[in-house]
């Protein structure tokens, strides 16, 4: 490595923030700004110019799902890596990206469906579960101003457990229901029933309920306060550049 090299690995990370006055937002830019080897050099909001952004070498984005998709394609084309909680994020979005990345292979994205370090855990464990239950049921609940349902983490665990169902030859969980009010099963996503609960005083939860003769498994996340998604956040925020193209989820960090 050359003595300039070396330098510049010492230098702090340019780091931006898209979406910076929202719930997440805010608490990103806090922990950013906490971290000697990262340096806050855009906050940026609906309304503000993107373009301030441009001297970033990282960018978080925790905006919505219609604008995530702008976003990357700016970054992308700038050579700007990002690290993306917005969800939304189904299999031809990800194709999309991955072939924006194709012309850029310098840059890293990573996008996780939730930077809570228990919560991935949660995942890996229902994915490791699936295949030894008859049944399955996703339970998510969230604060009330979350804008989409169900949850990003709930679909994205859904698809893990459904593929693993597949893989071990199980068919569809049994169910007898002949009539029921609309949506009183829940969404069925893969195959995977899964229910959100709205409530005032919830942050982010979910309980993914197995079951097969005389017995039932209940793997069960909190996170009480969103200072649990930043570890993670952080983390993906240095090893982003280090692993160009697109990472999908933390588990390859951890
Ligand atoms: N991956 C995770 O661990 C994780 C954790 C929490 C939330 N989320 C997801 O992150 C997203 C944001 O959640 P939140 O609770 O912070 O929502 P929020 O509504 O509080 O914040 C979103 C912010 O984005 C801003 N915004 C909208 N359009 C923009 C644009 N074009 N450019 C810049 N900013 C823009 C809004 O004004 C708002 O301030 C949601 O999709 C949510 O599901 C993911
Ligand atoms: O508060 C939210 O909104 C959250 N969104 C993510 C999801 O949809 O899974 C992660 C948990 C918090």
């Amino acid at each position: 490595m050359t003595d300039v090299q070396e330098k510049r690995r010492d230098e702090p990370v340019r780091v931006g923030v898209l979406g910076a006055r929202g719930r997440m937002g805010i608490e990103v830019c806090r922990a950013v700004d906490a971290a000697g080897d990262l340096d806050l050099v855009a906050m940026i909001d609906q309304g503000d110019d993107l373009s301030g952004a441009a001297g970033a070498q990282v960018v978080v984005d925790f905006t919505t799902p219609d604008v995530v998709m702008e976003n990357l394609r700016w970054l992308i084309d700038r050579g700007i890596s990002a690290v993306v909680g917005t969800t939304g994020f189904t299999e031809q979005r990800l194709d999309q990206v991955r072939g924006w990345l194709a012309g850029r292979p310098e840059v890293g994205v990573l996008i996780a469906p939730n930077f809570g370090i228990g919560a991935v855990l949660m995942m890996q464990f229902a994915a490791r579960a699936a295949r030894h239950f008859e049944s399955v049921e996703i339970i998510e609940q969230h604060h009330p101003r979350k804008l989409d349902a169900p949850s990003g983490t709930a679909t994205h665990t859904a698809r893990l457990v459904a593929q693993a169902r597949a893989d071990a030859g199980l068919g569809p969980s049994p169910d007898a229901t002949a009539s029921e009010v609309p949506g009183a099963r829940g969404a069925d996503i893969d195959g995977v029933r899964v229910h959100a609960v709205r409530a005032t005083g919830l942050v982010a939860h979910q309980e993914v309920l197995f079951g097969t003769a005389g017995e039932t498994l209940t793997i069960r996340h909190d996170s009480y306060d969103r200072a649990s998604f930043m570890p993670g956040v952080l983390l993906a925020v240095r090893e982003v550049r280090r692993r160009p193209g697109l990472t999908v989820g933390l588990d390859p960090l951890l």
